[in-house]
């Protein structure tokens, strides 16, 4: 009879994505994977959006004898050639099993877990490239923060990227500056991955191979990979899920945790995929606010006013538009939570931002191009989807710092005006 510790086959694992935290991620992956040949293949494929990139002078790879430092090169060929993303991870040595490429499709061929880590902005249309190019039983990790607002309302990514390719898809949010964790400096981050059960004598949070209760025999009826489930999202979408083939090692919380913990790296695994995302979405907006403040000249203890209000605006969000599924303690006791907004308020790229757009008097963007070499502030573009959602049901006025941030991105408001704006509306009751 055989065990669930026999599995003929491995997962293959693909990121979507290579900014600075698509990269940090991939160098997390690719060392977990050569930790765990038994339950991961060895080539972790990234994906990378294209363009030409030259070497800067400053970079320890600059040659000017070579024709690679003197030309534009692909940023895929510089990054296999010098296992280094040059332009948005730079000085960062990565692992020799990351393979950089630049086909979406032929990067997720065959990969049974896909990890997406791209700015907001552009995930829609890559999922849609997608379509029809991964392996139906794939599992998919966002981590990604952002929420996606249409007609359709506020949606998480890993709903939505879910509803776009037919799978399951769980989220990685934390206190995570991609920097420090590239740096191997110690952090925490949250997984959360709670696909529906593929069998209702034996209901779990965790996947289990199909139809197979953990720990006892495969269920031979199963091993065709047909069974099926379905995901009903917060909203309640449902969308048909095909389970994954008892020759896979079982997606368990423990399996899914030994793709991302490492000695630098402590991750905690929860069920609540709603409050780990809108942690990492919301708390981009208050960093804004944060660096508002901050640009002004005024105090910690004016941040720390910023940050009370933007955790309960947070909970408050995720209990009135997701309320079926958020915990209040994922905010309050995970690393995507208030964890995340300590660090993304001390030391993140919308704190910094918004901080030096106040103290310049320009406009954010201004700075982010000037800033960022091509990296993407996510809490901007957040605050306006944030605000055109509560708009149309007129809710504005119950998320008075989430509106005062658009406010004060419109030029309708001075970040001088936060503390009133927050006060007249009773924040946070
Ligand atoms: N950087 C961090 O410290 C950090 C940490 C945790 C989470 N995050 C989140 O991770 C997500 C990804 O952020 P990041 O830091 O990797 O990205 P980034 O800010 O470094 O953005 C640059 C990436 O965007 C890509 N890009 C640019 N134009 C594109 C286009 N038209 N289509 C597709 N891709 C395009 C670039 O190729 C590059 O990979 C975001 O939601 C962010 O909030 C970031
Ligand atoms: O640099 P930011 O502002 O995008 O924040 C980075 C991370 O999300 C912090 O956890």
């Amino acid at each position: 009879m055989a065990t669930l510790g026999i599995h003929s086959k491995k997962h293959k694992v693909a990121i979507v994505g290579s900014g600075n935290w698509g990269t940090t991620i991939a160098k997390v992956v690719a060392e977990s994977v050569a930790e765990h040949p038994e339950l991961f293949e060895e080539t972790v494929q990234m994906w990378v959006y294209e363009e030409q990139y030259q070497i800067p002078k400053d970079s320890k790879h600059h040659d000017p004898g070579s024709e690679v430092s003197t030309k534009p090169q692909k940023l895929t060929e510089l990054i296999n050639g010098l296992h280094e993303n040059v332009k948005y991870l730079p000085g960062i040595p990565l692992p020799h099993n990351i393979v950089a490429n630049p086909d979406a499709g032929d990067t997720v061929r065959d990969a049974t877990i896909l990890i997406f880590n791209l700015p907001h902005q552009f995930i829609g249309r890559v999922c849609d490239g997608l379509k029809g190019k991964i392996v139906p039983y794939a599992r998919g990790i966002s981590c990604i923060k952002g929420v996606e607002v249409s007609d359709k309302g506020c949606e998480l990514f890993s709903d939505s990227i879910g509803e776009k390719l037919g799978i399951y898809c769980g989220a990685l949010s934390g206190a995570n500056i991609a920097t420090e964790v590239a740096l191997e400096k110690w952090s925490e981050t949250t997984v959360a991955y709670d696909p529906p059960s593929m069998d209702s004598k034996h209901p779990t949070p965790h996947e289990t191979p199909t139809g197979s209760p953990r720990g006892s025999s495969l269920n031979l009826t199963a091993l065709s990979g047909h069974a099926t489930g379905e995901i009903i999202s917060p909203k309640g979408k449902k969308t048909k899920l095909l389970a994954l083939p008892s020759e896979y090692p079982p997606l368990t919380h423990a399996n899914v945790k030994k793709l991302f913990h490492r000695p630098y790296f402590h991750v905690r695994m929860v069920s609540d995929v709603a409050g780990v995302s809108l942690g990492g979405a919301l708390k981009n907006i208050v960093a804004v606010a944060a660096g508002f403040v901050e640009g002004l000249g005024w105090g910690n203890n004016a941040k720390a006013a910023v940050m009370r209000v933007g955790i309960l605006e947070e909970v408050k969000f995720g209990k009135m538009f997701f309320a079926s599924s958020v915990k209040t303690e994922t905010f309050t006791e995970e690393s995507c939570g208030v964890a995340d907004l300590i660090t993304t308020c001390s030391g993140g790229r919308n704190f910094r931002c918004a901080k030096m757009s106040i103290e310049e008097k320009k406009p954010i963007g201004e700075i982010e191009e000037r800033e960022l070499n091509g990296q993407k502030l996510q809490g901007t573009s957040t605050a306006y989807e944030v605000n055109e959602f509560l708009a149309k049901q007129g809710l504005e006025g119950e998320f008075p710092l989430f509106t005062a941030v658009w406010s004060i991105l419109e030029g309708k408001h001075k970040p001088e005006d936060i503390p009133a704006l927050i006060e007249r509306e009773g924040s946070g009751k």
